[in-house]
């Protein structure tokens, strides 16, 4: 079996189309929890057979029935991401166009609108999601699912402002909720300075990977909470840079890596995914592919008038490829090769080639190789007038002998490739069984009509000779009781 498979056309589309829908499928999930979980249903599954090669009965069973589970774990995990892929954007976003979570944020209007705010003293509280979802964490709210821009943020927090009381939810460039209520931090030791507002940046940052942006109402200052410590912030530059840093705001600093290295790193993306799928591809068809040699026998047609063939191969191996269910329930009979020997035009040897062979194969298999490789002998054409020898099988009635049979036509002409002549002196008939004869009562005898047996040196007669001949036999009585011809 050959260490790396052949692939045809259709296997390579299929790589192809495959490649692309993870890709953006990938995509999608960027900044998502998907692949965490995704690594751990692969552990999962891992485990299991390796459990299963280990022969551990108890562990594998149990490993496989949490595996039977994972469709399901992955709906109820994902089902946020799947009403958010469905509801708020098209299906075809996953065939075209950018995909949801490459939303960018806008890091010079967040850094704008925060000092703007803390220049007004008015205070402000945004929190960044990461890859962990906010909805259960950051609770009640607006939803106002709008892009972000400075005078939006700044009529959002403005004193008179309905909702700017609470938490603004950022998610994927667009302020998706405001006035939400954020989880206090309990820890003891924060600066005395701190109230609420600061409390609230601190919580939600000790339980979750967000990035949250505080503006002090009290003291015009800016700061950002992450993983429970919060930093302050002096400049817009310097908050650009702290949230260009931060890998959970990715998608913000794609925008500012321009549109170019963009292509660049979602080609290599692509790349990737291309060599994972094909590998995959690889390990698949090793399994799904069986490759088998059969005996196949041969046809030779379309042999010029003044040629004959010498010792034809009856039939050859084929090496076969195709799905595991096919080749092993295929019939070697059912393969069979038919040789166009049209091409040759005077005698010798010559090989055939694969366009000169037409193999008959169920759909779905193919024929990689004849082993070992197909050739013929030819030779120019002599006619060939040779008596006809009757083959009788089998033996006369008890007390009876046979009488010499009779040949109707005696003799027969057959064709034979020059340089043969001397290796025939007759032509057989295919055997007679004489125990099937009804011979007749009165004659004791019995004509049939037989065809003649061409071998592998006269495979045919000459044109107007005859193919089968009539061959009479019969009996006598048997010279003596004891006679050893007539014994049974
Ligand atoms: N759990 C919470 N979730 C979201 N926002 C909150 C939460 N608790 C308080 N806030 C916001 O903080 C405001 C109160 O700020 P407070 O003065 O207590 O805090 P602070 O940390 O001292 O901030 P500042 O420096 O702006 O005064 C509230 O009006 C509300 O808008």
């Amino acid at each position: 079996m050959a260490l790396l498979p052949d692939p045809g056309w259709r296997d390579v589309a299929d790589v192809l189309i495959l490649s692309y829908l993870a890709h953006r499928l990938i995509l999608l999930a960027r900044g998502t929890r998907a692949p965490q979980v995704l690594l751990a249903l692969a552990a999962l599954w891992a485990l299991w057979h390796v459990a299963r090669h280990a022969g551990l009965e108890l562990t594998a069973w149990f490993l496989g029935a949490l595996n039977a589970l994972a469709p399901v774990a992955l709906i109820v995990v994902f089902r946020d991401e799947i009403r958010d892929v469905l509801v708020r954007s098209s299906p075809l976003r996953l065939l075209a166009g950018r995909p949801t979570r490459a939303g960018a944020i806008d890091l010079p209007a967040v850094a704008e609108a925060a000092f703007r705010l803390a220049a007004s003293r008015t205070g402000a509280l945004l929190a960044f999601e990461g890859r962990d979802r906010l909805d259960k964490l950051a609770r009640e709210g607006t939803r106002v699912d709008a892009r972000f821009s400075v005078p939006l943020v700044e009529s959002l927090f403005a004193k008179g402002s309905p909702v700017h009381d609470g938490a603004a939810l950022v998610r994927g460039g667009r302020i998706d909720r405001v006035g939400t209520f954020l989880p206090l931090s309990t820890r003891d030791g924060l600066p005395a300075a701190f109230g609420t507002r600061h409390r609230a940046a601190v919580g939600l940052s000790e339980r979750c990977d967000a990035v949250v942006l505080v503006v002090s109402e009290e003291r015009g200052e800016v700061a950002l909470a992450r993983d429970g410590r919060v930093e302050p912030i002096a400049s817009p530059e310097e908050l650009e840079r702290a949230l260009d840093a931060s890998p959970r705001v990715e998608a913000g600093a794609e925008a500012h890596r321009g549109r170019a290295p963009r292509l660049v790193s979602s080609a290599a993306g692509f790349l990737l995914t291309t060599l994972a799928v094909a590998t995959l591809w690889a390990l698949y068809d090793r399994q799904q592919v069986a490759r088998r040699t059969v005996t196949a026998s041969v046809n030779f047609r379309g042999l010029p008038e003044s040629l004959e063939l010498i010792d034809p191969p009856e039939a050859i191996d084929l090496q076969l490829r195709g799905k595991r269910t096919l080749i092993d329930g295929l019939s070697p009979d059912r393969v069979t090769i038919s040789v166009d020997l049209s091409g040759a035009e005077r005698g010798g040897r010559y090989a055939i080639e694969r366009g000169d062979m037409a193999v008959e194969l169920p759909v779905g298999v193919e024929w990689s190789r004849a082993d070992p490789g197909l050739s013929v002998r030819l030779g120019e054409r002599v006619e060939l007038t040779l008596p006809v020898r009757p083959r009788l099988e089998g033996r006369p009635p008890p007390g009876f002998a046979f009488t010499p049979p009779r040949v109707e036509p005696a003799t027969v002409t057959v064709r034979v490739p020059r340089g043969m002549e001397g290796r025939l002196e007759a032509v057989e008939t295919r055997p007679i069984d004489v125990g099937e004869l009804a011979l007749d009562a009165a004659t004791r005898e019995a004509t049939v009509e037989v065809p003649l047996e061409l071998g592998r040196i006269a495979t045919r007669p000459a044109a107007g000779s005859a193919d089968t001949v009539r061959v009479t036999v019969g009996t006598r009585p048997a010279a003596a009781p004891d006679d050893p011809e007539a014994a049974p």
